[in-house]
């Protein structure tokens, strides 16, 4: 129960038998802690029954409180500042319904003070660590509906995902809990890139009718969930769904949609894509896992293997690339294939983004029902393909937020950590690394913005013809920013990132986990090249004149 000291009660808790001590005007009864405390005993003990505020902000983030909190606080002081009562809303007036005109007027206005008033403040205004729509600018983007969703996000986020991201990244598992909840949010089903699916989820997102959702919502939720600063915990939540799910929405027969979708989109089943193969990565039309048709016609049997695939050992259901037919890309199909007998899974150790699920799979004579088949028959390449972009659309929010992530903690940091007589952001050499980390980072971000515009805008088919060339650009721009802030913020944080866990912890990891946003889903010297190959066909197709 939360009790109310005074200074004196708490300073006659100051013996290693009975250790109490104040952090921001709460009181903690560190006394069992003390055996556990990584930073040692005898340290907790030098300020037992004291304000320990500025010593503890020295050696810690503020995610320590939230995860410790329920184990170790025991009360306030008398003298610590009530927060303020939350206003009630006022109720709802009752109104007539007002005239056809009037509604038209209302809108207008509406519509014009949208387009002229910045949203309301968000975040901690560190300038370049949130977008800066968070940060009273004007945005042609986003509205209220946005708004509500990010603190919606946030507000799940940092209460029940932050302070355990690290254990779960060590652990290499996120609890089946966490999935089933994105699920029951209705986040699942808003990641799809197509509009908001309500025939197979249709108890929706809380803060967003279907009928406004549109793409700056899914930015917005896979930005907040990267917040978290762990790839693994972001793949493990929507790596496979979200690159594994789109085909079978968008080409799936209805009968297999009916049958699947809604214990998918309700987290309940997970379906991850497996494209690639031990010999063929970026290389789509090489790969070789064979699907052969049956003498009845009525399954195919699939074998070969399958690498580096993000969630299969969860999984239940994997969209696989498969030889339908001869050589080259026009040979290739895309099958639904089952967990079930001849599949085998296993978990493949990397380098980075542990909790993801990386996996090794192994199809061995799988018999698949030809219902399966996502498109038509050899023609998976343009499945494929439509679902390069929204993945590397993806890639790119995950990668700019990830490079925020390091800005942001290097600012935060900097501004403790003294050394020669002076603050860290008072040496122009760090301000120099900061900046460098928010030009690129901001560059990436309104790119990402206007590209996004143009896939809400442009329909599916134009959308992969045009905007391929460059997405495939900013999938190699975001990656090598966030390269580039993981190294300067590592080198800020010195020997601190390069320890795991503790203060310089989101940093070493995420540093650990750029080669998996630099490599897949197309290599940054695959998507430079296509970039420009690609741009330069549909620009000479649109009629360019050189
Ligand atoms: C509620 C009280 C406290 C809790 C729950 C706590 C928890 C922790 C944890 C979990 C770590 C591991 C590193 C990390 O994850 O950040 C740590 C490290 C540390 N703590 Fe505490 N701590 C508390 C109070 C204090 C206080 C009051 C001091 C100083 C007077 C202190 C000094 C340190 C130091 C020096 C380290 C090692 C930092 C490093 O490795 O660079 N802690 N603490």
């Amino acid at each position: 129960m939360s009790r109310v000291f005074t200074a004196g009660d708490v300073a006659s808790h100051n013996k290693p038998g009975d250790l109490f001590i104040v952090v921001d005007g709460d009181v903690y009864d560190v006394t069992k802690f003390q055996d556990d405390h990584p930073g040692g005993k005898k340290i907790l003990q030098r300020v037992a029954g004291k304000d320990a505020s500025k010593q503890f902000w020295k050696y810690h983030n503020d995610g320590i409180l939230k995860k410790y909190q329920s184990k170790l606080l025991v009360g306030s002081l008398d003298t610590k500042p009530k927060p303020e009562p939350k206003a009630e809303p006022a109720p709802a007036p009752v109104v007539k319904a007002p005239s056809p005109k009037a509604v038209a007027a209302a809108e207008k206005e509406a519509s014009s003070s949208e387009e002229t008033e910045p949203l309301d403040a968000f975040g901690e205004q560190i300038p370049f660590a949130d977008p800066s729509w968070y940060q009273n600018y004007h945005s042609p983007y986003f509205n209220e509906t946005h708004v509500a969703l990010r603190a919606e996000v946030r507000e799940w986020i940092e209460a029940e995902i932050e302070p355990n991201v690290t254990e779960w990244d060590e652990a290499k598992l996120v609890p089946a809990e966490i999935y089933k909840e994105m699920g029951r949010r209705g986040y699942l089903a808003g990641l799809l890139g197509v509009d908001y699916p309500t025939e197979y989820a249709p108890n929706g997102v809380k803060s967003v009718t279907p009928d406004k959702w549109d793409l700056f919502h899914e930015l917005l939720i896979t930005d907040e969930l990267s917040r978290t600063g762990s790839g693994g915990f972001v793949w493990n939540v929507i790596g496979g769904f979200g690159i594994g799910c789109p085909p079978v929405i968008k080409f799936g027969t209805k009968a297999l949609k009916d049958r699947i979708l809604p214990g998918i989109l309700s987290g309940d089943k997970r379906i991850c894509l497996a494209i690639t193969e031990p010999d063929a990565g970026s290389d789509v039309a090489n790969l070789t896992c064979e699907a052969k048709l049956s003498e009845d016609g009525k399954h195919f049997i699939v074998n070969g293997e399958k690498k580096w695939i993000t969630n299969g050992i969860w999984s239940d259901y994997f969209t696989t690339a498969v030889r339908t037919g001869g050589p080259g890309m026009n040979g290739v199909s895309l099958l639904l294939i089952e967990r079930g007998e001849g599949v085998s899974t296993r978990r493949m150790d990397c380098q980075g983004v542990w909790s993801s699920g990386t996996t090794y799979i192994t199809f061995e004579d799988v018999k698949v029902p030809v219902e399966n088949l996502l498109g038509k028959q050899n023609q998976g390449f343009r499945v494929i393909m439509t679902n390069f972009n929204h993945e590397r659309m993806g890639i790119i929010i995950q990668s700019v937020r990830f490079s925020r992530v390091c800005y942001e903690e290097s600012v935060k940091y900097a501004n403790k950590r003294r050394t020669f007589g002076k603050k860290l952001i008072e040496h122009p050499v760090i301000r120099m690394k900061l900046a460098h980390m928010a030009r690129q980072i901001e560059a990436s971000y309104s790119w990402l913005e206007s590209l996004i515009y143009q896939c809400e805008k442009m329909g599916e088919t134009e959308a992969m013809l045009r905007l391929g060339g460059p997405i495939a650009s900013l999938k190699a721009q975001s990656t090598l920013t966030f390269e580039f802030c993981a190294r300067e913020a590592s080198q800020i944080f010195g020997g601190l990132s390069y320890s795991r866990g503790g203060q310089g912890g989101k940093v070493e990891r995420l540093y650990r986990d750029v080669r998996a946003y630099a490599i897949p889903g197309g290599s940054e010297e695959i998507m430079l090249d296509l970039s420009m190959r690609q741009s330069l066909r549909v620009a000479k197709a649109m009629g360019m004149k050189l």
